[in-house]
């Protein structure tokens, strides 16, 4: 973070990034002296409702988040900034983007959590465009253009209030990673938790961790005391995520049920004193770590893996035969988990794998028209883990037959035809 004082006395020249939160009204002039250098800048967290005319000055330009200020208009000078790449304007007040407003090298579009009825058509001609965050908007659709964007791997449209969705959605070829629960549209079948469990039998101990949609503790559950099973409890917080609704996501939980690649679900949470909603879960061991990290502003839409990461064979095969395990359960009982990636992906020393995060899932009807494109565009996320698993190989020179099996299985699970792609179901057979 720097301050506006470093800024106006110069200290700042030759900054490549800057990040200002604190409480500008106007965008300072004074940016423009680091045009020749400034590569990311974050305004987010002012109180800004518009960018200058002249914006498109700061020509180095990649990445701009303006995210919590008050803009009502997606500002139509962002079209003349011809590096951009990154744009975040999260929980602003967009009701209004300009047709022509979109950068034409445009990859990252975050717009979550505003009030926008309408994407403009020109979104078909950023051909670039790979991440695409609209959930927590008043969208009744989406421009028919949107199909040319070939390179759309991952959309969040949930919490919006479309009562259709477009064919050429299931069409995508690269589209993998989709969020669209809490719209008309969507199937939303009664989920019965398998236990309400009283607030006062439970004691929260302490905190383990804030996701966006919610905190988690370890605690005690009375019944279950003499057992001394450990839990953890998840409290949500209730407001639109860039992946969706905490309710679709609790629902999504516990309608998973019970598998072993899952984190059992042991009830519902009630009479908490602020009404909050919340889960008790079995608590996941502490020998368990993630199998990569998220994303980052190059990958995009892929996820990163510390320097040095080199999975073996068995590792590799262990974690495809539970993640197709896994998928065929969800994907039976009518849930796309949204979010399949190694980020979402625990394993230990002793075999074990789990998936976690429910964030993005969405139920859908597996006897509706789009039901088989749903479950392959997954499919091609799975793909996607293929592939990031066999970047990281060890080299294990006797086991080049094994290696080429799997990325046999990869390349079916990323064919750009998604309905040729191979159910969970089949993979499991495969892998058998
Ligand atoms: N059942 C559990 N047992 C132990 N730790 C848990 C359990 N569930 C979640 N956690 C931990 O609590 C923290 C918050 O988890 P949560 O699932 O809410 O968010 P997240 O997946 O980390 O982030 P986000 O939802 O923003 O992607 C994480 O560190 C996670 O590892």
């Amino acid at each position: 973070m720097n301050t506006l004082q470093q800024l106006l006395s110069g200290e700042l020249a030759g900054a490549k990034r800057v990040k200002l939160a604190c409480g500008l009204t106007e965008f300072p002039q004074e940016l423009f002296q680091l045009a020749d250098t400034l590569e990311i800048l974050d305004l987010s967290g002012n109180r800004l409702s518009d960018l200058p005319a002249d914006f498109d000055r700061l020509h180095k330009l990649k990445i701009l988040f303006c995210s919590d200020n008050l803009f009502t208009v997606f500002p139509e000078v962002l079209s003349r900034c011809s590096l951009l790449e990154m744009v975040g304007f999260k929980s602003n007040r967009i009701a209004v983007i300009p047709e022509a407003a979109f950068p034409p090298q445009l990859r990252w579009l975050i717009l979550t959590n505003n009030c926008l009825e309408k994407i403009p058509a020109a979104i078909g001609q950023c051909i670039r465009l790979q991440k695409c965050m609209l959930a927590g908007n008043r969208l009744t659709g989406l421009p028919d253009e949107m199909r040319y964007c070939h390179n759309l791997q991952l959309l969040r449209i949930s919490a919006n209030e479309m009562a259709t969705l477009p064919d050429w959605l299931f069409t995508l070829p690269r589209l993998s990673w989709l969020a669209m629960a809490g719209n008309p549209c969507c199937h939303q079948p009664a989920v019965t938790a398998p236990e309400w469990i009283h607030w006062n039998e439970l004691e929260v101990t302490h905190q383990l961790g804030e996701g966006a949609s919610g905190f988690v503790s370890t605690g005690n559950w009375h019944k279950h005391i003499q057992q001394q099973r450990e839990i953890a409890v998840k409290l949500f917080k209730g407001e639109v995520t860039s992946d969706g609704l905490p309710q679709e996501e609790m629902n999504a939980t516990v309608a998973a049920g019970t598998h072993v690649n899952l984190v059992q679900v042991l009830g519902q949470i009630s009479h908490h004193p602020d009404q909050k909603k919340g889960l008790v879960l079995n608590l996941i061991p502490a020998t368990f770590a993630n199998l990569g990290n998220p994303p980052d502003f190059d990958t995009c839409t892929r996820d990163t893996f510390a320097a040095g990461t080199a999975f073996t064979i068995d590792t590799m095969l262990a974690v495809a035969r539970a993640l197709a395990s896994v998928g065929a359960h969800l994907h039976a009982r009518g849930i796309m988990h949204g979010d399949l990636y190694a980020h979402n992906i625990l394993i230990d020393k002793a075999g074990g794998v789990l998936l976690v995060d429910y964030g993005a899932a969405t139920m859908y009807n597996r006897a509706a028209v789009h039901a088989a494109a749903i479950e392959r565009l997954e499919v091609r996320a799975y793909g996607c883990l293929l592939d990031d698993l066999l970047l990281h190989a060890a080299p294990e020179p006797a086991q080049q037959e094994r290696r080429d099996g799997l990325l046999a299985l990869r390349d079916a699970c990323m064919q750009e035809q998604v309905l040729l792609r191979p159910s969970f179901e089949t993979l499991v057979q495969q892998l058998g």
